[in-house]
This record gives structure tokens, C-alpha cells and sequence, in this order.
């Protein structure tokens, strides 16, 4: 480990979701060629996630080129020319328009079924590409004979050319499958699913000397290199080329014919700039921030010893080695000294390491939390009392008795390590979450079992063993104290959310009669925090322990004043702001659609859209309200649409304080709630209608669809910056109407 392990504390923590473009999207960054333009036109115009033309086509994060562009066939070539690739290569070929839920094996009886010889054949679910290998030219120009333009489902297949990229092909455990960079395959893409990992762009040079991978601080904290002012500074000028795009957007939608608003009227003489931006406000804290880190499980850039920590870019760049973190400055010091424990305990275990290639293994990944003490945002130097360990393994073919034999060594290790360390380091709690899916973000009713940690449960339990060993640690707001469950959602920079929730309490101008909707609550940070300054507040939240963790939070801070409840919020908010509203919505009550997870059966907590109980009973005793706000902290794909149409047609919410950790949501949710509407008939909704424009396209098609509404318009913006050193920061915009 690189980094010299100081002294506790001074640490702290980035939202799951980080506040960045993301560049590693190919089609966001336009990557590939728009075959509708190609061929007969693309209406989706400037709002086309794929290239409209060569000058437009940028390449891939991994350094290569669709490889139907121009550019390629030059590039290719070129390398045929300084016959570079080797025999090989020159044999293996990607298959193109293969059905994407065909397995390997329905790939290979389709080849047999079809004459068609080969050496290999490597297919994954959800990809449109697989991979072939030929043994000589003959047998590769006889299967290209057989297969290009052979139809398949409804398309027709293509025998393309596989493109070697030698800095990647020097790294570990690279398929060529990785390299297919398909948008399919998104869902795999660890790299974006974990915001430690920034974008995957990488740098050029670096790929033309072959350097195998990028640093692991190039990875996890890009801006590192920077001052801190510096960084701020970048942040703050992304962040006003976004609010810009929010009035050039709004301003493009705007009904023909139609007055523009006062307000996007004013944009000009504003920059552009659709309100007043306040600028960005530092995190207190930018050491060791993380009070919450991700840690990979498995082999390091060399292939062959296992790592615990940063994977080095996503799998789809065909990145798969993982890297140490002790150099990444967001991560704690007591974080780095339970990976370096882990890694060794790892190291020494029979069991495999998780292999994304071929998705086996057993050790997946190890998240570390962590709680402070109390303090307020000035006291930087907060030590780290609490922490929890969750590791995640997949079970598949490890007996019971020898997973348990495993684990109980591996809280025997972590202890040691607790306790020998100088000084000793906090462990309150230790899981284990068994995980059988492909992508390691696990759905929140995942098994989780709480194991037992032998010598330090005394400790926790004033000198006398647990009952059950714990299964949360505790965090702190300012002086409110907060019970967070393993999968519960808390912001990762606890000192910088207390700055972030204060900004928008103030914004919200609360008041005692006020009743607060802080629509995704998670473990109730947002309302608890300001349960003081209004009359009520009503969470609503998804995530079931999350809720069980509010409405304990309540009970541990003295809160009186707060209802949590457990449901998605495109099902509930409009019953909820019926039963507390003095007057009702315009429209009649609407819920999510059955595909937005209402009625979902199976027993996932996740989406569960059941109102906590006693809703009926209670409802004449209930206090009603004239003054609502809503303060909304969605996850990184914004609001659902039902939640936006409710709050914008409820006449009585006048004021709307939206957080935002992804610009890209908050420009298209803005987009419904700002967006002037023409008096007339009102266009009914036609579902997607093969509309496969950008989230912005789909906000603007759906205003289109709402009755007469005021809209809100934008008043302010402001910054919290929760993640030094990541290009990542949290927003808050203030709307009224
Ligand atoms: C960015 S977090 C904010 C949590 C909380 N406001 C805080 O600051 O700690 C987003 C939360 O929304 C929840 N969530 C996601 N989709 C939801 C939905 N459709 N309805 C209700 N809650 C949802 C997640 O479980 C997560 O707790």
C-alpha cells in the first residue's frame, strides 16, 4: 500500500452518485455512427445519441474507432500494411446482430446447425456480438460466405473485423468480448455503476506507448494533481455550462407563438444563464473524506496476485484488473488498513476471486462504512468510531459448511487486525452479502448475515455479549445522530451533507406551517435535520431498512414531528399530498405505470409500493397544510415522471428545493417542471412510441401531454462540493412558482 497510514479520523465521505458527464458512454459521447442517418435520415436531429457523419464521431474511450467508420478501415489498413497483427488475429472475427438473449451454446448448435466451422465461438446474454476464431483463411472466407447477410431474428448478420488493442490485450484478463463496447453491455459496467471510478477516457498518449492501464488515481480521483481552488474552479465552470444548457433546452421547447417566460427571457442578460448560480462551496473535509468506499475483489494489472481495491476502468472498456487504493486521497486511513488486512486475508484463502470474464468466483467485493463522532462541519478532525464491513460473495458452488468455515476465519483476521493495530481500529459490525447476479451492485433484498466478531462484541455492548451480532453502524449530521443499515443510502461526505442540507433548508424558507416532502428520504438525513424547522415532514423512501432506519433516526433524535414511508414515490405522492394538502391536485390521483415497479411481486423490498398502514384510520386527526415544499433528492436517474406530473400540477406546492448528484437528470427533469405550457386540447401520451431520443427529448415529448399547469421556473443555483479531488459535486436548484 503506497500511502502511509496516519492517524485516525480526519476522514470522511461521494453520493452514490457522483456529479459528472459521462464521457465513458459511448453514446453519449458519440462514438458510434448513426446508421439511420446513414441510410435514409435521422429525425432525432442534434438530440442523437450516435454520430450524424464522420466529423461528428469521436472515439471510444479505449482508443479505437467504430469500426464502421472511416476512420477504422483507415486505421486498419495501415496495420494490415505493416502486417502487425500476427497470423492469429488476422483469423478472428466478430459476428455482428446476433440475437442478444441467445446464450453461448444456442450460438454454437446455430453454427453447427448451419455448416458453419470455426475454433472458438464467445457469446454473453445481452450482446449483440460475439466472438469467432477460424483455424485458415479457407475455413474463415467458406463461414463468411455462410453468414454475412444471413438473416437472424429480424436482422442480418455481419462477419466484422475484431480490432486487437494491444494495451489492452498486455493486461490480465481481457476477452474479446470486453471489447465489443456495446451499449448492451451497460449493465455490466461496474466502472459506471461505481462512482469511485470516473470516466474511462483515458489518456491518448498513453495508449499510443501501449501503457498498459491508468493509473489508479487517474481512475478514482482525476483531479487530485489540482489545488483544491482549482478544482472548485473546474467544477464551478461545468457546472455553469449546465445550467446553461438547461435554458437553451427550455427555451427550445417552448411552444411557438408563445411568450417566453420572464424569467428565460432574462437568460440573456444573465450569460445564458437561466437563475443566479451561487457559486460552489467547498467540502470541509477533503482528506480521506469516503465514509463510504466500494473495494473490488481480484487479480492486480499483473495477472496473477490478488488485489483488493479500485478497478482500473469499467469491464466494458475491457478493463479488468483491480489496484490498491493507498494512493487515492478520498479514502481513510482506517479504510485503507481493513483493505490491506483484507487483501492479505484474501491472499491466503483456497477460494477464487471473482472473475468478471466468465462471471465465477467466489470473493466479489468488500464495501467498508464508516460513522464519526458528532461535531459540527468546522471540527474537521472528527475520528471514525464506528465501522461496518460488508463483503460480498458468490455462493454458487461452495458448499455451506466450507463458505462458514471461511468466514469464521475471516472475522478472526479482521479482528486481529482491529485490534493490533496502533491505534486500534473501529469495527462494529461485520456481513456478508451473497450476490449471484453479473453486476456487482446487488438489489437491496440481496441475503445479508450479520457475523459474529469475537473479542470486540463486549465492547459494543457495554462488557456483555450481544444477542445478535450488529448489523448497522451510527453517523452524524451536525449534532443529529443517524442508524445506517448495510444497504441504506447516506451521503458519503457526512460533513458536506450537513452543508448541503442546510443550503437547502434556508432555500426552502420553512417555517412552522410548513409541511416539509422530502421525496427520497433514504435513512430521513434531509427531514430530520430540518424537523425542527417546520410543522411536519413526510419521507418517502424505497429502500424498506432505510425507512425502518428513519423512523428509528426519529426516535433517537427526540423527533416528534415525521412520518416515513415506504413506497416508491411515483405510487404514493399523490395519495400522500391528497391526505395533508388542504386542497387536492387538479387532476385525478395518478401512480406509476405497472412497468415502474407498482404491484411488482416477489418480495423485493426495493419495490414495494405499499403506504405505511393506519393511513385510513388516522385520516380525520390528520393535520392539513397550506404551506408544502418538497425537497427531492432522487438517485442518479432523476424523478419519475409521475412524481414530476404530481408536483407540478398540485397548485399548492409553490416551492421546490431540487439536489441533484447527475446534471444530466437534472436538466430533463427541470425540463417538465419549468417548461411553459400552450392553452388547447391536450396531446394524449403515446408511450415511447419507438422514441429513442435523450432523456431531455422524452421530457420535452411528455410536457407536451400535461393539462394547463403553471410551471415552476428556476430562482437559484448552488454547488456542494461532497467529492474532492473526483470530478463529481452535488447541486442544489431552487424552484418556485
Ligand atoms: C440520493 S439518495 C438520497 C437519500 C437521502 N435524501 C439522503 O440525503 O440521505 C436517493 C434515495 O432515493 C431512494 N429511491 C430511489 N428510487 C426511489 C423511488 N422511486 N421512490 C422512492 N425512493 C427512491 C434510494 O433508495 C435512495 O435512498
Amino acid at each position: 500500500m503506497g500511502r502511509r497510514v496516519g492517524r485516525r479520523g480526519r476522514m470522511g465521505g461521494e453520493g452514490e452518485e457522483g456529479f459528472v458527464k459521462r464521457p465513458a458512454n459511448p453514446a453519449i459521447a458519440k462514438t458510434s455512427l448513426c446508421s439511420y442517418f446513414r441510410k435514409k435520415g435521422c429525425n432525432h436531429g442534434e438530440n442523437c445519441k450516435f454520430a450524424h457523419g464522420e466529423s461528428e464521431l469521436q472515439m471510444r474511450p479505449d482508443g479505437t474507432w467504430d469500426p464502421t467508420s472511416e476512420r477504422c478501415k483507415k486505421k486498419e489498413e495501415t496495420e494490415e500494411g505493416e502486417d502487425a497483427k500476427g497470423d492469429e488475429s488476422r483469423y478472428r472475427k466478430c459476428l455482428v446482430n446476433v440475437p442478444m438473449n441467445w446464450s453461448q451454446q444456442k450460438l454454437k448448435s446455430f453454427l453447427d446447425q448451419n455448416g458453419v466451422r470455426y475454433s472458438s465461438a464467445q457469446k454473453r446474454k445481452s450482446m449483440k456480438v460475439c466472438f469467432m476464431g477460424f483455424n485458415s483463411q479457407e475455413q474463415l472466407s467458406k463461414s463468411a460466405e455462410i453468414l454475412d447477410g444471413m438473416p437472424c431474428g429480424n436482422k442480418r448478420l455481419k462477419l466484422a473485423d475484431v480490432l486487437p488493442r494491444a494495451w489492452e490485450q498486455k493486461a490480465v484478463g481481457v476477452t474479446e468480448a470486453a471489447l465489443a463496447g456495446d451499449k448492451e453491455e451497460e449493465d455490466n459496467n461496474d466502472g459506471e455503476d461505481n462512482p469511485m471510478v470516473e470516466d474511462g477516457s483515458g489518456d491518448e498518449n498513453e495508449k499510443k506507448t501501449l501503457e498498459p492501464y491508468r493509473n489508479v488515481t487517474q481512475v478514482v480521483t482525476p483531479l487530485a494533481d489540482l489545488s483544491y481552488e482549482d478544482q472548485l474552479a473546474k467544477k464551478k465552470e461545468e457546472i455553469i455550462q449546465i445550467l446553461k444548457r438547461l435554458a437553451r433546452n427550455i427555451r427550445k421547447g417552448c411552444p411557438s407563438g408563445m411568450l417566453l417566460p420572464d424569467w428565460l427571457a432574462a437568460a440573456k442578460d444573465r450569460e445564458g444563464l437561466p437563475c443566479e448560480f451561487e457559486g460552489i462551496l467547498p467540502s470541509p473535509v477533503v482528506e480521506g473524506y469516503r465514509n463510504k468506499c466500494e473495494f473490488a475483489i481480484g487479480l492486480g494489472p499483473d495477472g496473477k496476485n490478488r488485489v483488493v481495491g479500485f478497478q482500473l476502468g469499467s469491464f466494458r472498456e475491457g478493463i479488468n484488473a483491480v489496484a490498491e487504493p493507498g494512493e487515492c486521497r478520498n479514502v481513510s486511513s482506517v479504510a485503507l488498513n481493513f483493505v490491506a488486512a483484507f487483501q492479505t486475508f484474501i491472499r491466503a484463502s483456497k477460494l477464487p476471486v471473482w472473475n468478471k470474464t466468465d462471471n465465477t468466483g467466489f470473493w466479489r467485493m468488500l464495501t467498508i462504512r464508516e460513522g464519526r463522532e458528532p461535531g459540527s462541519v468546522d471540527e474537521i478532525g472528527k475520528e471514525i468510531a464506528e465501522v461496518m464491513l460488508v463483503v460480498q460473495v458468490c455462493p454458487t458452488g461452495v458448499p455451506e459448511d466450507r463458505a462458514k468455515e471461511e468466514y469464521s476465519k475471516m472475522a478472526k483476521a479482521l479482528v486481529e487486525a482491529a485490534t493490533t493495530a496502533t491505534p486500534q481500529l473501529p469495527l462494529t459490525a461485520l456481513l456478508v452479502q451473497e450476490h449471484v447476479g453479473v453486476s456487482n451492485s446487488a438489489p437491496a433484498d440481496c441475503p445479508l448475515h450479520a457475523l459474529p466478531l469475537p473479542g470486540l462484541e463486549e465492547i459494543h455492548n457495554s462488557g456483555k455479549p450481544l444477542d445478535e451480532p450488529l448489523a448497522h453502524i451510527h453517523d452524524y449530521i451536525g449534532t443529529s445522530k443517524f442508524r445506517i443499515s448495510p444497504t441504506a443510502f447516506f451521503q458519503v461526505n457526512s460533513a458536506g451533507a450537513e452543508k448541503l442540507y442546510s443550503l437547502a433548508g434556508d432555500w426552502a424558507a420553512l417555517g412552522p406551517d410548513t409541511l416539509l416532502f422530502d421525496v427520497c428520504c433514504g435513512t430521513g438525513a434531509i427531514g430530520l435535520t430540518l424537523a425542527k424547522r417546520v410543522g411536519m415532514v413526510v419521507g418517502i423512501e424505497m429502500n424498506a431498512s432505510a425507512v425502518a432506519d428513519a423512523q428509528l433516526n426519529a426516535d433517537l433524535n427526540g423527533i416528534k414531528n415525521c412520518r416515513f414511508i415506504c413506497g416508491k414515490a411515483e405510487d404514493v405522492i399523490s395519495k400522500l399530498l391528497k391526505e395533508y394538502a388542504i386542497d387536492g391536485p387538479d387532476e385525478p390521483e395518478q401512480t406509476a405505470a405497472p412497468e415502474a415497479g407498482k404491484g411488482e411481486e416477489g418480495g423485493d423490498e426495493q419495490a414495494s409500493p405499499v403506504v405505511e398502514g393506519s393511513v385510513k384510520q388516522e385520516e380525520d386527526k390528520r393535520p392539513r397544510f397550506k404551506n408544502i415544499v418538497a425537497i427531492v433528492d432522487p438517485p442518479r436517474v432523476g424523478l419519475h415522471h409521475v412524481v414530476l406530473r404530481t408536483l407540478r400540477l398540485h397548485k399548492q406546492l409553490k416551492r421546490l428545493v431540487y439536489i441533484s448528484c447527475n446534471p444530466d437528470s437534472l436538466l430533463a427533469n427541470a425540463v417538465e417542471l419549468c417548461m411553459p405550457i400552450k392553452e388547447g386540447p391536450v396531446e394524449k401520451q403515446k408511450g415511447r412510441g419507438g422514441f429513442r431520443g435523450s432523456n431531455l427529448g422524452h421530457a420535452r415529448r411528455r410536457v407536451k401531454t400535461l393539462p394547463p399547469s403553471e410551471p415552476f421556473y428556476p430562482v437559484k443555483a448552488c454547488a456542494v462540493d461532497l467529492f474532492p479531488h473526483t470530478k463529481h459535486c452535488e447541486m442544489v436548484m431552487l424552484f418556485e412558482r
